[in-house]
């Protein structure tokens, strides 16, 4: 692992009118990190992510990206931020009149100014990375939710991010599905991806995580070792948290 962080987070605050979602979190994304946010309902987890790839305006503190203050970027710098930080969804947001080759091919070819040909061969090895080259030219509403999600982090792949994001990318799965996209993310986490991944996943937390943030009532309450905060949580909320999970 490289010694510059890749993303800082500094007294991060993020307020929605009265309701104050994010209170104060601080946090450090090294390079080929893997960080899973977990924590319970409501306490922010998806609010922390979309400020990290200002998706949502922190309306106090900073998210620094390479040592540059993302909230001074401006608009194409955004969406240079956006792509170097891509992002998978609970839903997996396919383009459903597109086939699953041109919805791997539609950014590469926008946005980086592929070729045709070049886009292809690139859609068709990630699509082969996520194990799904017989798909290429089926339509989005014929693949299993599975297949769905493995195909939208295929595509975030193709924009050949630096880290990418994941909000609670299993959640909408039928319980069946749940490891074939577990099983994608564990290999990305093992060729050197870095990754925040908000998930309810603890099994996959524990495997894959370098580092577990707790989150609760909008501060981040606890970041550990997945061994330490599964077998020796320090804070009560992650100990009552932790025990109910394990006992449900
Ligand atoms: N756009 C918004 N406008 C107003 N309130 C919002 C908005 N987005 C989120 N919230 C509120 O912020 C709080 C935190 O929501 P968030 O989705 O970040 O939590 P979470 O920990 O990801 O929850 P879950 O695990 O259920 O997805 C909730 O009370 C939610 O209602």
């Amino acid at each position: 692992m490289q010694n510059k962080p890749l993303v800082e987070v500094k007294k991060l605050q993020k307020n929605y009118g009265d309701t104050e979602v994010l209170k104060e979190i601080d946090g450090t994304v090294m390079p080929g990190q893997v960080i899973c946010v977990i924590g319970p309902s409501g306490s922010g987890k998806s609010t922390f992510l979309r400020c990290l790839n200002m998706l949502e305006k922190p309306t106090a503190g900073q998210v620094l990206f390479e040592g540059k203050d993302t909230s001074k970027f401006s608009e194409e710098e955004l969406t240079t931020l956006r792509e170097r930080m891509g992002m998978v969804f609970q839903s997996f947001n396919l383009f459903p009149n597109l086939t699953v080759l041109d919805n791997l091919k539609l950014a590469p070819i926008r946005v980086k100014k592929m070729s045709d040909k070049e886009a292809e061969d690139k859609a068709l090895s990630l699509l082969k990375r996520v194990g799904l080259e017989e798909k290429a030219n089926v339509y989005p509403s014929s693949l299993s939710g599975g297949q769905a999600q493995r195909v939208a982090i295929a595509r975030a792949l193709a924009m050949d991010p630096e880290m990418l994001l994941f909000d609670e990318p299993t959640s909408a799965l039928d319980p069946e599905m749940v490891g074939e996209v577990l099983a994608v993310m564990k290999e990305l986490a093992e060729d050197g991806m870095t990754m925040v991944v908000v998930t309810h996943e603890m099994g996959f937390a524990r495997e894959v995580a370098n580092e577990v943030w707790f989150m609760a009532d909008g501060y981040i309450l606890e970041k550990n070792k997945p061994n330490e905060m599964f077998e020796h949580p320090q804070n009560p909320r992650t100990k009552d948290f932790i025990s109910k999970i394990i006992n449900s």
